[in-house]
Formats: structure tokens, sequence, C-alpha cells
């Protein structure tokens, strides 16, 4: 069943995981409340990115929260992940959810509202919006949207919509208020030396955010 809470989807990245690594980054943010793990390494081969989600998924059975793949569809069901994310270049949408049936999740990248409004919910289970503000995380980002654009988006788009790119625990508040049902964050979690305080400053920023 498609169970998911996008409120604090901590997106994985090797490099900035590198002093414990992916897969204790990952149960570290879990202990601190992260609701949502998106295994995202785009120098991975195939073979050793299995190996990384499968050693995820077992770090986090217990934790209840979903497990997504970055891009590649085939590796997320050969992990027994809860889902795949794709963008606009990626397998699209509707051939994604061809290869992995209806019980899995989808997100799709938006970066307009034109994007949004041409999202199809029968296919698409949330939408992932930005870059809200430039990062250094994703050098080939696209050109950032601000919160005016993340709300203009987020009101257009008939499923959750989680923001993504350059978000610290102080945009908490105005992100939800846009009405994002989350921050999406890499470096805010994975750069800092204490994943699990980190993570758990963030979800208490956005849960005090919520009306
Ligand atoms: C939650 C979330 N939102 C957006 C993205 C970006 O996806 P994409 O545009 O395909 O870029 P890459 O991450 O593949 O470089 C994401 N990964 N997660
Ligand atoms: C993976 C990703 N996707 C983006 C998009 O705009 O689609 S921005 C991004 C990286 C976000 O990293 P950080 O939280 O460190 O800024
Ligand atoms: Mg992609």
């Amino acid at each position: 069943m498609k169970i998911f809470d996008l409120s604090l989807y901590v997106v994985l990245d090797p490099d900035l995981c590198r002093s414990v690594g992916m897969v204790e980054t990952a149960r570290l943010a879990a202990e601190g409340g992260a609701t949502m793990i998106q295994l995202r390494d785009k120098r991975a081969d195939r073979t050793s990115l299995i190996e990384t989600g499968k050693a995820l998924k077992a770090a986090l059975a217990g934790y209840g929260i979903a497990l997504i793949v970055n891009d590649d569809v085939e590796a997320a069901l050969e992990i027994g992940a809860d889902g795949v994310h794709v963008g606009q270049e990626d397998m699209s949408a509707a051939a994604a959810r061809l290869a992995i049936g209806d019980q899995l999740i989808i997100g799709l990248s938006v970066e307009t509202e034109q994007l949004a409004h041409e999202v199809d919910p029968g296919i698409v289970d949330y939408v992932g919006v930005g870059p809200v503000f430039a990062t250094g995380t994703k050098p080939d980002h696209k050109q950032p949207i601000g919160l005016d654009g993340l709300a203009h988006i987020v009101s257009v788009s008939p499923v959750p919509a989680v923001a993504i790119g350059g978000l610290k625990m102080e945009h908490a508040a105005s992100v939800i208020a846009a009405g994002a049902a989350g921050l999406a964050v890499v470096s805010a979690v994975c750069g800092t030396p204490d994943p699990r305080s980190a993570a758990r400053a963030l979800i208490q920023e956005i849960e005090k955010a919520r009306p």
C-alpha cells in the first residue's frame, strides 16, 4: 500500500554523506524524524546502487518510512524500494508506472506551472518542486523559482508537493505557508556533523509551521 509522508524528505548524496556513509546517515536521519529517504547517487552503476539500496532498506526497516530511488526504476524494483523519483529528463512517469505497477510511489520533478498542470494524478503520487533557491548540491539545477514560484506551482498541482533546493531550517515556515507538504533536503541533513540532530530540528520547525 502507498503510504508516505513528505514532511521531511532526506535525499542522500554520497559526497555529502561521506563521513559516516549514506546508510548510517539515513538511519540517523530516520532516528531524528525524517519521514522519507531518497537514494540519489548520480555516479553509481546499477550494481552498486542496488547494493546500497538493499543495505538502506535493511537499515530503515522498523522506522516505517518510505525509501525512494532516484532515476532508476529497475534498481528500485530490485531493491524492493517503496518507489522511484523521476525528473523531466528521465524515464517518463507513465513508463515508470507501467514498469513498477500501481503499488509503488512515483515522484516527478516539476519546475513550472505548465508542468504541474500536466501531472496525471492517476500516475504520479507527488511532485518535487524546485529549485526554490540556488544550491551547490545540484550544479545543473534550473533557474530558482523562489517562494512565490513555489506557491504558484503548488496551487495548480493535483498531487502533494515537496519543495527542494537550498532549503534550510529557517525556510520551513515559509515553505509550508506556500502550500508544500514538506521540505526535501540534502545538505541541511547530509552535510552536517550530526544528521540526527539536524533532522530533529528540521521536523520540529516543519511541525511548528503547520496550522
Ligand atoms: C524530491 C525530489 N525532487 C526533485 C528531484 C530532482 O530530480 P531530477 O530533476 O530528475 O534531477 P536529479 O535528482 O536526477 O539530478 C529529486 N531528485 N527529488
Ligand atoms: C536533488 C535536487 N534537485 C533539485 C531540483 O531543483 O530539482 S535541487 C536538488 C539538490 C538540493 O540540495 P540541497 O538541499 O543541498 O540544496
Ligand atoms: Mg532525475
